[in-house]
């Protein structure tokens, strides 16, 4: 095991944590997460999370149905905060102090995105959810990962989602494709791998923040990437294509 990380960001996905529900919230999925990033927290790393929507709503998509973009964007935002809220109320239930911060103010359901103070609650040893991605349409919650990672100084992002790492194509697409073990921003960015998107890659290289990609799917992932075992793709800046 190599040396303990201090703090992280773990970017969940939104559509990993509907399951086989087809939409929504597979309560006994979200459970299971939070038992996972209980045991990491007890175990003394701080942890900061951002989750996806795509289980509710992406603004991409409504946007190819015809509605305003950035009007869709901000419905996908809004949609990021119930799953957070969600997330909250499940590690709540495991005894663990939750913060949820929004980038888009809604003072009534959860605390504005503050930088220092978010710091402060990671220090203590709460957990940060950060609701509704940037606050700016036309962004990811992937790219907001990517930010806040760089902000807080977490020292990684765990990419949790529906792929085992990052392929040469979208696996999705292409049975064929072949899954790299480790590789650096450049590669991703020229070869046009999508796993993220490039502005989200770009932030980490220039900030030199290392992404591990794993899937979210098999129990006691979260645990092992903590933990430093080999699992999925580690993208970083001076990683081997292998
Ligand atoms: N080269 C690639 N390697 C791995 N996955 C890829 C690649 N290209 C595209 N993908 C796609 O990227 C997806 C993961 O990113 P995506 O942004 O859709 O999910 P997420 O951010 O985890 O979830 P959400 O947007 O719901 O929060 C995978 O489901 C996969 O189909
Ligand atoms: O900074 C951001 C983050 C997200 N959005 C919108 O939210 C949805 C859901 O986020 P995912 O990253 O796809 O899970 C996204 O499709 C955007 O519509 C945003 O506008 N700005």
């Amino acid at each position: 095991m190599g040396k303990p990380y201090r703090r992280i960001l773990l970017k969940l996905s939104g559509e990993a944590l509907m399951g086989n529900l087809g939409y929504g919230i597979d309560p006994t999925i979200v459970q299971e997460i939070a038992a996972e990033v209980a045991e990491v927290v007890n175990s003394g790393v701080q942890v900061a999370i951002v989750v996806g929507g795509g289980n509710i709503f992406r603004g991409v998509k409504a946007s190819a149905a015809g509605m305003d973009r950035a009007t869709a964007d901000y419905i996908g935002m809004i949609a990021t905060v119930m799953n957070a809220l969600t997330l909250q109320d499940a590690l709540e239930r495991m005894e663990v102090q939750t913060r949820v911060q929004t980038a888009i103010a809604m003072q009534e359901v959860a605390e504005p995105y503050i930088r220092r103070r978010a710091i402060r609650h990671l220090e203590k040893g709460r957990v940060v959810i950060f609701g509704a991605g940037s606050g700016n349409p036309f962004f990811t919650t992937d790219t907001t990962a990517a930010l806040r990672a760089a902000e807080i100084d977490a020292e990684v992002i765990f990419k949790a989602t529906k792929v085992d790492g990052v392929y040469d194509s979208d696996p999705h697409k292409n049975p064929d494709a072949k899954r790299y073990q480790t590789l650096n921003y450049v590669h991703v960015l020229t070869q046009d791998l999508r796993v993220m998107d490039s502005t989200a890659i770009a932030l980490c290289k220039e900030n030199n923040i290392p992404i591990l990609v794993f899937d979210l799917s098999v129990r006691g992932n979260i645990r092992r990437a903590v933990a430093g075992e080999s699992i999925g793709t580690l993208v970083g800046g001076f990683c081997e294509v292998s």
